[in-house]
């Protein structure tokens, strides 16, 4: 059997193909390359470039593959960016993955996983928040990813496709090995932002917004490293391939920190005393997002092994060097 992985060639999608070319799968990328990269993509998987929402090329990999599940991390993921051009997001994340479903179901592929997101809470006015609050997200980027939810859950209900909707909180780190990282040159991500800092890769870093009603007035979230976080997608797919029931998780650690801990953190490891710039909020950034992190422990038996912000931090830094390095 092969899983076939639409963004692949991404951050997250490309750790996901190396763990499940770890765990012995046969893998096949379909990536558009738009912001991932064909290096990225391990030698020992199969890369397609085109569109997932391309329905002939998706069948046509599907009835030459064996696919037997989906695993979709291809998608727009910049919240200010959605707010500027909400219609591409709601081509690229949602149009688009409603084709795919529709080749899901046209192939009889009945596992699906499906990267979602915390954005999909929007403002909670309760932290940690869990997966039965009422889902209220605040810009077209969380938007656009909730459609996918509900569209999953009527497919589940119609026909014979299960489904994983994984709601990841803040993805940090590198693979443990090295082979892999965040690569974007244009990445927001703070943990990325404040390790280019510390590595004189930019200059110095804006925190937005100090005045939150939090412990130090910085945003509070949970950063989950991303080797932890395609665990849950492996132990999903056992799950689903077992013939357990279609779910819905949260993947964090249920740890909070704010913008102001992680780069006294990132300065700590790095040795670096990088400069610190406070800013204004910045649009669509809730104050707090933590995870309620105990269903995907109980329905998938997921433990982190690597939740120690100290070593997330290691491995973002000795990846941005090897990247620097390799563009050099
Ligand atoms: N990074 C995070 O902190 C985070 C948090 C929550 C959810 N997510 C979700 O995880 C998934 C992966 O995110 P990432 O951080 O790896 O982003 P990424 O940009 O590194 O990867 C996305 C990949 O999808 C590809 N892609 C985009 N549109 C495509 C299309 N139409 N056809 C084919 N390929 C296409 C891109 O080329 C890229 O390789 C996304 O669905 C994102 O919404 C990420
Ligand atoms: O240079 C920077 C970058 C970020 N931040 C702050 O750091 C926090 C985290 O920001 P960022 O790393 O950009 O992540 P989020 O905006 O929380 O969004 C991430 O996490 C969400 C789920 O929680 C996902 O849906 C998104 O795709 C993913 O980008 C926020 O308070 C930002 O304002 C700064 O202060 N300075």
């Amino acid at each position: 059997m092969t899983v076939l992985v639409t963004g692949g060639a991404g951050y997250i999608g490309g750790h996901m193909a190396l763990a499940l070319l770890d765990a012995g799968e046969e893998v096949v990328v379909l990536d558009n390359l738009s912001t991932g990269f064909r290096w990225a993509v391990p030698p020992e998987a199969k890369l397609v470039v085109g569109d997932f929402g391309d329905a002939a090329l998706v069948d046509q990999i599907i009835a030459g593959h064996k696919i037997d599940a989906i695993a979709h991390f291809a998608a727009k993921i910049v919240v200010p960016e959605s707010v500027a051009d909400p219609l591409s997001y709601y081509l690229n994340n949602t149009a688009k993955a409603r084709n795919l479903l529709e080749c899901a179901v046209r192939n009889e592929v009945r596992h699906f996983i499906f990267s979602s997101t915390a954005a999909v809470y929007g403002e909670p006015s309760v932290n940690p928040v869990f997966e039965t609050v009422p889902l209220a997200p605040i810009n077209p980027y969380g938007r656009s990813k909730l459609m996918v939810e509900w569209m999953l859950q009527d497919v589940a209900a119609a026909h014979g496709l299960r489904f994983a909707a994984l709601r990841y909180f803040n993805v940090a780190g590198a693979d443990p090995q090295g082979r892999l990282g965040q690569s974007s040159p244009v990445a927001t991500h703070l943990i990325k932002v404040a390790v280019q800092a510390a590595l004189g890769h930019r200059a110095g870093l804006d925190v937005f917004g100090t005045d939150y009603p939090t412990k130090d007035g910085s945003c509070i979230r949970d950063y989950i490293q991303v080797t932890d976080l395609v665990d849950a997608h492996l132990l999903a797919l056992r799950h689903l391939r077992a013939g357990g029931e279609s779910l819905t998780c949260n993947c964090g650690y249920g740890r909070g920190l704010s913008v102001l801990e992680v780069i006294d953190v990132v300065k700590k490891v790095s040795g670096v005393d990088f400069e610190v710039r406070r800013k204004g909020r910045r649009a669509g950034d809730p104050a707090s997002l933590v995870a309620g992190a105990e269903r995907i422990r109980t329905e998938l038996g997921w433990s982190p092994k690597h939740d120690d912000l100290n070593e997330i931090v290691r491995q973002a830094l000795d990846w941005e060097r090897r990247l620097h390095n390799r563009k050099a």
